[in-house]
Order: structure tokens, then sequence, then C-alpha cells
């Protein structure tokens, strides 16, 4: 829906001919860990060290939890409800809060996506297709029991689960327990017949995002709707431990299981999906399930041979893409973002630039415009996707670091934008590959970007201002809960670290073209990500509009 809001000329900020440049350090958190095992710390990162010297100018703002509007303080931040926050400069009841509310009064099994489903319940199969974890990121464990409890009580007389395994948001090894867990779970469950059916590892099977590879959705669809991979095993908690195990030589981590699918007695996949059936996806993060929506969804799809597309009942957990309308079905309403800075500054006649590699490219721009896939007026905006290796990242920690920095400075010296905003990917994705080596060259190479994208601007007579969406690569190792020392595996080395931390992250403001009396406010030490937004706004000119956070400056 088309705001009503508009943006106001600031009185003490003029608008600026220059651009202003917004960079956005991809799990890059200001730890209080200084240890080896902060990446950041550990890394030579002497641009951004000498940011935080200027202390009017250089501050940190809470990332996660009901800063950026999580169920609870313990919920690490991520990079959509992060960017969503930055676009919008407002705290906004996420996915995984809404999904929560809906269970707790009901109110999921009263709507139309929940009766939609429930029409397949007596005579059919429901599916459930998602991240299995409580990493709280995509999903929740919890959330899907919930889910599966209330479709026994209402008359599903049978129900499969096809699992991705995390070992990233959560640590590496835990798939083990969240298998056992569902086993005991659907086998509990009174009146149906409840299995796990297919699965394989996040990061290889079905949720991929931003189209990087659509193989990786093909070979989900081959395990969970087809019944075929290459493995086939008995149980889903025999497939997980002899797949975790490997050829022997090299073990295989949860986030990277080939996928398999689980058979009876006569060899034949206990849970494919066939005309009729309900599909059900369990996560409420939207990137990753976007390609396997439109796989279940789309009649006219060629984006790999499906070989067979059943008629099912499909919903998602929410609504992923507003603008696609995609799912067009979903158990709960997501969360209405409106009002958002890109489609105010639209309306200015504000030209924008947004880069990034694919696998950040629509949090720059879809999660930026609150999960709109689209453009509010496309002569104004200019969105650059650089293509992402697609090998694990701590093989190519450098990433297209050097090729977002040069499309941001070309956007830059061109004269032809108002704002020129970039996601640098590596610290996140270097960091979820627990790699600490690995994560403090990406650390490294991003500062020395920033340096040139910081020089460019300021050549320019621009502003700019700096900062992250969560941390990550900012702690590396897993922490004893009460001392936070460093955690030590069976064989001596330390365990790694694949998550998010709880991290605040670093903002800095600067520019030759930015008035010298512009420094930070000291009245806003609770301050979030959504109190930024307000301030580059200033940057631009604008003063902060009365239904986002206050500005820092
Ligand atoms: O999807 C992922 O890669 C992780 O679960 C979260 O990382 P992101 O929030 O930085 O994308
Ligand atoms: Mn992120
Ligand atoms: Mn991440």
């Amino acid at each position: 829906m088309a705001t009503d809001k508009a943006l106001k000329p600031h009185d003490k900020i003029s608008r600026n001919k220059e651009p202003v440049l917004v960079c956005i350090l991809d799990g890059w958190g200001e730890n209080i860990a200084k240890d080896k095992f902060n990446a950041i710390h550990s890394a030579e990162t002497p641009v951004t060290d000498a940011l935080k010297e200027n202390k009017k100018r250089w501050r940190t703002v809470r990332a996660h939890g009901t800063a950026v509007g999580l169920p609870s303080d313990a919920d690490m931040g991520n990079s959509e409800v992060g960017h969503n926050a930055l676009g919008s400069g407002q705290v906004i009841d996420q996915g995984a809060r809404l999904v929560d509310i809906a269970l707790d009064d009901g109110s999921a099994f009263k709507l139309d996506g929940w009766k939609y489903i429930s029409e397949a319940f007596s005579h059919n199969t429901l599916h459930f297709i998602g991240l299995l974890s409580d990493g709280g990121v995509h999903s929740r464990y919890d959330q899907l029991v919930g889910f599966v409890k209330g479709a026994a009580r209402d008359g599903a007389k049978r129900i499969r689960v096809h699992i991705l395994t995390d070992g990233r948001d959560v640590p590496d090894g835990t798939s083990v327990k969240f298998v056992e867990q569902l086993e005991k779970d659907l086998e509990a469950l009174e009146g149906c017949d409840a299995r796990i059916a297919s699965g394989g590892g996040r990061m290889y099977v079905t949720m991929d995002r931003y189209e990087a590879d659509w193989k990786i959705v093909e070979r989900g669809w081959h395990a969970h709707v087809l019944g075929e991979a290459e493995h086939k095993f008995p149980s889903a908690l025999e497939a997980i431990k002899k797949l975790r195990a490997g050829d022997g030589k090299k073990p295989v981590t949860d986030q990277w299981l080939p996928p398999f699918v689980v058979v009876g007695e006569d060899g034949k996949p206990v849970g494919t999906i066939e005309d009729g059936d309900a599909v059900a996806l369990f996560n409420f993060r939207s990137d990753r399930m976007v390609q396997i929506s439109k796989a279940f969804e789309y009649e006219d799809f060629n984006a790999f041979d499906r070989k067979r597309f059943p008629k099912t009942k499909f919903v998602g957990m929410m609504q992923y893409d507003g603008d696609l309308k995609l799912p067009a079905r979903f158990l709960v309403p997501p969360p209405a973002i409106s009002g958002v800075s890109g489609e105010l500054l639209a309306k200015e006649g504000v030209t924008t630039f947004a880069c990034s590699e694919t696998q950040k490219f629509g949090h720059v721009t879809f999660f930026w415009n609150g999960n709109r896939s689209g453009y509010f007026k496309e002569e104004l905006e200019t969105y650059v996707e650089i293509p992402s290796d697609t090998v694990p990242f701590n093989e190519a920690p450098e990433m297209k670091a050097r090729e977002i920095t040069e499309a941001g400075k070309e956007a830059l010296l061109s004269g032809k934008y108002d704002m020129v905003r970039v996601n640098y990917a590596n610290p996140d994705m270097v960091g979820h590959t627990g790699d600490l080596e690995a994560a403090m060259s990406a650390c490294a190479l991003v500062d020395g970007c920033v340096k040139e994208l910081l020089d460019t601007c300021d050549k320019m007579g621009g502003r700019w201002l700096l900062t992250a969406d969560h941390g990550n690569a900012d702690d590396m190792v897993q922490r004893q809960k009460k001392s936070n020392e460093p955690m030590m595996g069976e064989d001596g080395q330390p365990l790694p670290l694949t998550s998010h931390t709880l991290a605040p992250v670093p903002v800095a403001i600067g520019g030759s073209g930015l008035p010298e009396e512009v420094v930070f406010r000291d009245d806003l030490p609770n301050a979030g990500l959504a109190n930024i937004t307000g301030t580059y706004l200033n940057l631009l000119g604008f003063t902060t509009p009365s239904h986002m956070e206050p500005s820092l400056i």
C-alpha cells in the first residue's frame, strides 16, 4: 500500500548536491569479547579502528532482540530484521513474533490458510517443509511442533515432515538432537501417522536465495516431492548420522548434508508429494523460501525440470513476497511494513543506487524496501547485483568485495545519484563457515574497501554513514555461558561459532560535505538499527518523519 507520509527539508542540514553513501558491513558486530576469536579484532582493520577514535561521530546501536522486533533479547539479529529496520526506521513485530502470537491465541488455526490446508487432512497427506532448529532466524522448532499438533488435533491422518538441517544459526551437530526430538514428537501424536520423509543440509538442499543456485532447490524438489535421492535410509536419524560421517575421511557438516529420502521396508519413499496433498512451508523468514514457493505455486515454471508437478494445497508460513503475492496463501499474515525510506525518498525525486553481490542483493533492495521485490519509481532507482561465487565462502573469502567497491565508487563519481548504498557480504558469509582465518582475511579486505569508498565520497564533498546489520565475524567460537571462555571440542580444538552474535553494531558518520557541528546526540543510549534511518535521511537533508525512530544526530 502506498504511503501518505512525506519528507520535509531539514532546517540545519541542507540538502547537498554531492552523494550520501550508506555502507553496510554484513555481520560486523562490536563485540565485548576481544580475544583472538573475534575476527574483526584479530584482523588488521586500521580504517574502521580509526573511525572509533572520533567519539562524537562513532557509536554502537542494538541490532538484536526486541530492538529489531524479535520475540526476546535472547534472539540474535539477522539480515531480514536488520535491513527491514535500516530501511524503514521502525521496530516492527517480525515473523517470529507474529507466529508466536498466532499460535498462542489460536488465531493461526482459524485463518484462511489453515482452513485451506485442512481440506486435505482427512484423505490426503499434510507435508511440512522447513529448517529444523531453534535458531529463530528462519524458523523455530517449537512453532513447527505447534502446527503439527494442531493438525493432528484437527483431524490430519497422515503428516510428513521434510527437514533442512541447520548448523549455521545453531552449532554444527545439533541436527542429531533436533531429529531425535522430532521423531519422538511425531511418534507421540495420537490417531495420526506422522514421519520425517526427506531432508538435506540447508546450504545444499532447498534453501537457496536470490537465485544464487537453482540446483539447490532442484535437489530439494527431487527429495521432497519425487522421493528421489542417491541416499536412502530407513529413518532420518540414521540418515543424518551416516551422512555427517561422510566418506570416513572428511566429515560433512549439518549445513551441507546431501539430500536423502526415508524409505520403507519395501524400499519405497515414505512420503512423496502427490495431487491433493497439502504442503506448508514452516519458515517465517522469506528470502530462502521464495524459490521453493515458486516451484510449488507457478504453473509456468522453467528454473528446472520439475518432472512432476503435483496439484497441492500450498501455503507458506507467511506471504514471503508482498509484491509478487507469493505464496498466494499463508498461515500467518506477514509484518506490515509501510512508509519505508525508499518510498519516501522516491516521492522527493531522490535518485538511489543500491548494490551488493547475489547473496546479499535482496538485503539492500527487497528487505530494505520492506519485503517488496520491485521498485518505487524505477527511473530513480538503480539496483546492481554482482553475481556471487557458488563455493563455500571460506574458500574465497574475498567474495565480490572488490567488484562492489568499484561499482560503489563509480556510482559516487558518476554524479547521477543522491544516495549510494552498498552491502559487503564477507564478514557474514565467511563468518557462517566457522573458519577463523578466512573470516579474518574477509574483515581485513573489507576494511580496505571501506577506505576506498569513504575516500571517494570525501573527495566528492559527500557525506557517509557506515554501519552493520548484526554481528557475526566478531565471534567465531562457542563460549561458556557464564565465563564467556572459549569452548573446546573433544579433539582439543575450539568449537566454531557459525551463527550471528548478540553484539551491537557500530555506526559512524562523516564526510567532507558534512557540517562540522553534526555529531551524535548522547540521549539515546539504547538506540537500535531503526534509529539509523532518520540519521541518513538527515544526511540527505530531510528531517526524520514522526513514524520513524528518532535520528542519532
Ligand atoms: O540465511 C542465512 O544465511 C543465515 O541463516 C542468516 O544470515 P543472514 O541473516 O545474514 O542472511
Ligand atoms: Mn546480515
Ligand atoms: Mn548471516
